[in-house]
């Protein structure tokens, strides 16, 4: 875990970092100080709005940890492929960051390609002292005449040495005399000897061309780039970013300025495409869409994307589009409801081979909740990214349960502890906004201290790269 000095913090120079959990766990708004005397109703919602009224698990939906596993597995019962990635493609190494390498990176050449010098200073040949021919080597030059018995030449760290070198003196270790002649001088190395291959790389120290440097489901990281360079790649074979649309469903929703008249502002455009692309995808389009049956459609039946995410619209009110259109297009309902809150009415559907579609709940902590539950694991299924290893902090403090379903509930890392943050209602933000992960509360709840499963943030760890692209 990173950066917990830099969240909410930030650019109140008054603040420290309790100070701006505080901000998240109090609701005494006018002191600004931690009430930690109430024990809040962590849900955030009456009692009449959970479970439509029973909290009975509704007779379609999947339990939280089948539902991840259904959305991983999914992409590899296509008829495409049953591994369930994407084709791999050539990639440019300027646009390889985060992807899974899709062959194993062979060095196309010995590295280093010859030998070289590791140090500025001469290039010698024997024993000294030795005549130092006129003209120097530098870096990128071609290769000089052989160097004679007694000859040293001035060469520059990583120039070729001259055949016949059987050393490099550093410049710190020698010195030319009056005749011009150099003398090794090594004060903190008596004798004043250069022993055979001192301070040269030898070709092929680090591989020889045709050599595995890394297998294939490697992770592009940055120095992964840079060895790819240096072994003589320009493109890399790689999983493509599954590309991903994003179509935000309600009429009441505004793209600026304040709410007004019924009218709120849309949280998840923003909010969606930073975090499908920190998840590793593509977003090649995001468009609003309101309360219009036959728009949605047409969006989705004209939509090549790997994955379409719509948000609201999921539950069964009655501009609740999602579920009638994706009957009419004849899509095939994976999940449809989780055991989760928030976010219960999240589904996943196979619109048509290869291409997959994630409702989210409107409300906004449950479309994050439909994101981490469902676009993740399928996300990451067809990029052909690793699994997260799953861990697990206690909680500080206890987490009031839903009797049937999974909580997750945004938390903050202090030390070796997940510390539960309120304004965690299902249409809030306020506590994911400053939360480093989301805990995974079971059925019943969590009390102190109990050890806890974390789902990670993208951006508190392990996201690097595909972050913020
Ligand atoms: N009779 C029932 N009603 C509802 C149930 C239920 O079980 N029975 N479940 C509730 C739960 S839980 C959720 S979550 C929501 C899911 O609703 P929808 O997916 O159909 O979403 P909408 O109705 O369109 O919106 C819900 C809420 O979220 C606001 N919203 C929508 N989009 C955005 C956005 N892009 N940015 C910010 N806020 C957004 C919208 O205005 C609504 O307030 O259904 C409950 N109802
Ligand atoms: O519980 Mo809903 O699923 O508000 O998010």
């Amino acid at each position: 875990m990173t950066a917990h000095g830099t969240r909410a913090g930030e650019d109140a120079d008054d603040l420290d970092v309790e100070e701006a959990l505080a901000l998240v766990n109090t609701r005494d708004h006018r002191s600004g100080r931690p009430d930690h005397s109430r024990r809040p109703d962590h849900s955030g919602r009456s009692a009449g709005e959970r479970g439509g009224g029973t909290g009975h698990p509704h007779h379609r939906d999947t339990a939280w940890a089948d539902a991840r596993a259904v959305a991983e597995r999914a992409p590899r019962h296509g008829a495409r492929s049953r591994t369930g990635f994407l084709t791999p493609v050539p990639v440019p190494l300027g646009s390889a960051l985060g992807l899974t390498l899709a062959a194993p990176l062979t060095a196309l050449t010995d590295l280093p390609s010859f030998d070289t010098s590791a140090m500025d200073g001469w290039a010698v040949s024997g024993p000294g002292p030795w005549d130092v021919r006129e003209q120097g080597v530098l870096a990128g030059h071609a290769e000089h005449a052989p160097l004679t018995d007694g000859e040293a030449v001035r060469i520059a760290t990583g120039a070729r040495v001259p055949p016949d070198t059987t050393a490099v003196l550093r410049s710190e270790r020698g010195r030319t005399d009056d005749k011009g002649r150099l003398h090794a001088t090594a004060a903190d190395r008596p004798p004043h000897t250069v022993s055979h291959g001192q301070d040269i790389r030898p070709r092929g120290q680090e591989c020889r061309s045709g050599d595995q440097l890394l297998p294939v489901g490697t992770l592009v990281t940055p120095p992964v780039l840079g060895m790819a360079a240096a072994a003589g790649y320009d493109t890399l074979m790689a999983v493509p970013r599954p590309r991903a649309a994003v179509f935000v469903l309600g009429d009441e929703l505004l793209g600026e300025g304040l709410p007004h008249d019924g009218l709120i502002r849309d949280a998840l455009g923003p909010l969606l495409p930073p975090w499908l692309r920190a998840l590793g995808a593509e977003v090649t389009e995001v468009r609003r869409i309101g309360d219009d049956e036959q728009a949605l459609r047409d969006a989705i039946t004209g939509c090549d994307a790997d994955l379409v995410v719509t948000t609201g619209g999921t539950a069964a009110g009655p501009v609740d589009h999602v579920h009638p259109t994706l009957r009419r297009i004849g899509a095939e309902l994976l999940v449809d409801g989780v055991q989760v809150r928030p976010g219960h009415p999240m589904l996943l559907a196979r619109v048509r081979d290869g291409q997959y579609l994630v409702g989210l709940p409107g409300n906004p902590l449950a479309a994050v909740s439909g994101l981490l539950t469902l676009a993740e694991p399928l996300l990451r299924t067809l990029a052909a990214r690793p699994a997260p290893e799953p861990y697990a902090l206690p909680l500080r403090d206890g987490v009031q349960g839903h009797p049937y379903d999974t909580r997750l509930i945004p938390v903050a890392l202090r030390g070796d502890r997940a510390v539960p943050l309120l304004y965690n209602g299902p249409a809030m933000l306020r506590g994911v906004a400053a939360a480093d992960a989301l805990a995974v509360v079971p059925p019943g709840g969590s009390g102190p201290g109990t050890e806890t499963e974390l789902l990670d943030l993208p951006w508190a760890s392990g996201g690097i790269g595909v972050c913020f692209t």
